[in-house]
């Protein structure tokens, strides 16, 4: 087993009171708490959270973090040495040097950041999927595209570790010890990060002559660990938010909060599927304003198979799918909000492609692409209100992908028909467990969009 942090115990032996302990130390750090919040595990959506004292102004700090308090690759007491050996700790995720940070410092009991880190004692609670049984993941999610991204993910921490971390972790013995260090740590530890981590925005050059490709190639800033901020629980209708300026970090309310209510930040516009996949958590269906559903783009391509008649015609099309897998960098689905698509240029250029005839196609390739139709149009023709107005070869073709992205969500919930009727139940639902009922709001929350979406396109 993986050491964890201990409960830090006074002199007669007794253990202390772990929140108590985080809010002094707060103060010794110089983290300034306005004293119309505190933090509380009850009255609260989840475990910790922040509850309002008394009534909040919109533009009020609610607490104000140095940033010497914050705990990453740069602020850890082996940050040299992450630094100096930066090179050999380079991955796909970019999160090594802040895991290995983390690995020292959770068991470590001289850290620095030992009160804070003291607060979680098992990061199993925080239940991601990806602590999930592989076949309660396939039966419980599939359709969701959760299975797939945890498939990924688990390679991807097993590679990172023995391809990376331990090779570094068994030449740093001083520092790390394997048999501490474990794989089962560090897959809790990247759970821990996934859920409580922040990512800092890059900042803007403020130079309009830049480049955009020059823009777009910056990498995101590496994740760090921003203690109290990340005791808030989140909700897409959010009522404070994250600033960040050169010496701290700022909670500030975004609308008025009333005594008694939970203070909400945002983890962003999160889906419930990525609020699962990342979180472990999911809004109660249908509240999450954020909500989506992917359509697979070979989904879109295997109606259109079906429609082409002839030989030719199939040819023609297979020779359209060609060059679309050319063009299309993403994995490759179009995803739909409650508003209609949020990625209308990909939907707009897979539909044009596919339904373009023998002479389009030739003058499509002649001069390598089309004239770019004007973005603020393509929106619109893509949102609720444009939906049904669109040519009737492509509102079938999203018609029938819908529909065949709808029959991909077994059914685990035997002799129920419909997952909403099943919602709508609640003696059914209580009986149950909770992660059968996350993945119920998941699969109905995306089932809707499809099920709206059917809706707008039908002929
Ligand atoms: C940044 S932490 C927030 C503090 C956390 N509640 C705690 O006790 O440590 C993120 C975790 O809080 C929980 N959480 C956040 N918002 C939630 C919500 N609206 N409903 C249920 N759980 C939530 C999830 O377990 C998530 O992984």
């Amino acid at each position: 087993m993986a050491t964890k942090a201990k409960r830090p115990k006074v002199d007669d032996g007794s253990e202390v009171d772990p929140l108590q302990n985080f809010l002094q130390w707060c103060n010794r750090v110089g983290l300034d708490l306005s004293n119309k919040v505190c933090v509380s595990k009850e009255g609260t959506v989840a475990e910790y959270g922040m509850l309002a004292k008394d009534n909040i102004e919109e533009g009020e700090v609610l607490f104000t973090i140095p940033r010497s308090a914050l705990l990453h690759q740069e602020t850890t007491v082996v940050s040299a040495l992450l630094e100096k050996e930066k090179p050999c700790l380079e991955s796909s995720s970019g999160w090594v040097p802040l895991l290995l940070a983390l690995l020292y410092e959770y068991t470590s009991p001289q850290s620095h950041w030992k009160p804070y880190l003291s607060l979680w004692t098992d990061f199993k609670t925080l239940d991601h999927p990806m602590f999930w049984s592989k076949e309660e993941r396939d039966r419980l999610l599939s359709g969701t595209g959760i299975p797939e991204a945890v498939d990924t993910d688990l390679a991807n921490i097993q590679r990172e570790y023995s391809d990376v971390v331990l090779p570094f972790i068994s030449k740093h013995r001083d520092l790390w010890n394997p048999d501490t260090h474990t794989l089962e740590l560090y897959t809790q530890l990247v759970a821990f990060v996934m859920a409580y981590s922040f990512q800092e925005p890059q900042e803007e050059d403020g130079d309009e002559d830049d480049d955009e490709e020059e823009e777009e190639e910056k990498a995101p800033n590496p994740p760090m660990m921003v203690p109290m901020a990340d005791m808030l629980n989140h909700v897409s209708k959010h009522n404070a938010n994250l600033e960040f300026t050169p010496d701290s970090l700022k909670m500030v309310c975004v609308r008025p909060i009333s005594k008694g209510e939970e203070v909400f930040n945002t983890y962003g516009q999160m889906a419930n599927w990525q609020l699962l996949h990342m979180y472990g958590f999911t809004e109660p269906y249908p509240s999450n304003s954020n909500d989506t559903a992917d359509i697979p783009i070979t989904n879109i391509y295997k109606v259109a198979a079906q429609g082409a008649g002839s030989d030719l015609g199939r040819q023609l099309l297979e020779e359209q799918w060609e060059m679309l897998c050319q063009m299309m960098q993403e994995k490759g689905a179009v995803v739909f909000g409650k508003q209609g698509c949020l990625t209308d240029t990909e939907l707009h250029t897979v539909l044009k492609v596919l339904c373009m005839s023998k002479e389009e196609f030739s003058e499509f390739k002649e001069n390598e692409g089309w004239e770019e139709d004007e973005e603020d149009e393509i929106s619109l023709a893509f949102s609720n209100e444009g939906l049904p107005g669109l040519k009737a070869s492509w509102k079938w073709l999203i018609h029938e992908a819908a529909r065949l992205t709808l029959r991909s969500y077994g059914d685990w919930a035997e002799g129920v028909d419909s997952h909403q009727a099943l919602m709508e139940d609640k003696a059914a639902l209580g009986g149950l467990s909770s992660r059968q009922q996350k993945a119920l709001q998941v699969r109905c929350g995306q089932q809707s969009i499809l099920h709206r979406l059917m809706e707008l396109t039908k002929s």
